[in-house]
């Protein structure tokens, strides 16, 4: 193995010990910031998350509020959890989880979320000021992303970044913070014409995708940064989007699937919603928490 491993566990438990020390300084001033998860449906991946953000939730010393509905529940008593969720002064931060059952309007359902308490980042207000460079809720996963390249490179100006994968919770955002960043950011999609090629002129190379092990080595450039986004369920297990053990002969870095970009997502949403908190009341935001 020539490749350093970024290791998002240990940099994820890392932040919430930070988020922890910043939590108990709030409880100080009688401020307990709380967190709601909003999970429709039964699916099991997405009731492992749950349960998990819960854990840590509480684990930092914030409130956490669990809502699970039935998947057959109606559209319009999802918006009204949302509005009183809105309302509610103890809430600071609200999660609804994704992909919601196929009967409900997703964009809809995001776009009624108090942009304050948005810490997904997904709500158009929030998106639209990231893209113009205006202070909002940055989505985690992607922003998990970022720390780990920071803390691993240093400064990403000049450098060749691409990005596998255009959704709006991962690709789109990637692109807008490492723009941000200064890189020279291309991102490449299901039409992208000659992908490996593409690939192989990238300083940082981010793949989320949802193949499991779509991103082989010689796609890589010899001493690359690799951040593997991919959680995908194999007969062997989780896997992520890149061939981990071919591309860690040839990157300079990467990001191990599970222990990578997981963990740091989860970490950020807890960040996301102790900045919600700090500005509600009118506080700083928490230092290093946000780009
Ligand atoms: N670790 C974490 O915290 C998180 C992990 N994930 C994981 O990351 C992965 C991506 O998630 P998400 O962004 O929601 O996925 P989506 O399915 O929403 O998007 C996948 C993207 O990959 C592109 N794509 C599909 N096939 C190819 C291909 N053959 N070549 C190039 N591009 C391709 C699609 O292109 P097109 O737009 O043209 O269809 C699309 O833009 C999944 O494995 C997901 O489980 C997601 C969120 C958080
Ligand atoms: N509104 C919304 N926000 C999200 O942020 C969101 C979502 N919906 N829907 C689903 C995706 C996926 N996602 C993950 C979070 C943590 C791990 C994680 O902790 N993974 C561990 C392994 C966990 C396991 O073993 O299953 C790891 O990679 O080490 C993975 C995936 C957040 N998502
Ligand atoms: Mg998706």
């Amino acid at each position: 193995m020539t490749a350093t491993l970024i290791d998002g566990k240990a940099f994820a438990a890392n932040l919430r010990t930070r988020i922890a020390t910043e939590v108990a300084g709030l409880k100080d001033q009688g401020i307990v910031p709380g967190l709601a998860v909003v999970l429709v449906g039964e699916d099991p991946a997405s009731q492992v998350y749950v349960r998990s953000k819960g854990r840590m939730t509480r684990e930092v010393g914030m409130n956490s509020y669990e809502h699970k509905l039935p998947a057959d529940t109606p559209q319009d008593a999802l918006l009204a959890l949302i509005d009183q969720l809105n309302e509610d002064p103890a809430v600071n931060g609200i999660l609804v989880q994704l992909p919601l059952p196929k009967h409900m309007d997703e964009a809809l359902v995001i776009n009624a979320i108090d942009p304050a308490k948005d810490v997904d980042g997904f709500n158009v207000l929030n998106v639209g000021l990231l893209a113009t460079g205006q202070k909002a809720m940055v989505p985690c996963t992607p922003l998990g992303c970022l720390m780990m390249l920071r803390d691993h490179l240093g400064s990403l100006s000049g450098k060749r970044a691409v990005i596998i994968g255009r959704s709006n919770i991962v690709g789109k955002p990637m692109a807008q913070l490492l723009l941000r960043d200064s890189a020279t950011v291309t991102i490449a999609h299901s039409r992208t014409d000659n992908l490996p090629e593409l690939c192989r002129q990238a300083d940082i190379l981010v793949a989320a995708v949802g193949h499991p092990r779509m991103v082989q080595g010689d796609w890589i450039k010899p001493g690359a940064t690799v951040i593997d986004v991919g959680i995908n369920r194999t007969d062997d297990g989780l896997v992520g989007d890149v061939d981990f053990d071919a591309a860690k002969e040839i990157a300079g870095a990467i990001t191990p699937v599970p222990g990578g970009v997981g963990p740091m997502t989860i970490a950020c949403l807890l960040a996301n919603t102790l900045t919600a908190t700090a500005r509600v009341y009118g506080l700083p935001d928490p230092e290093g928490l946000t780009p």
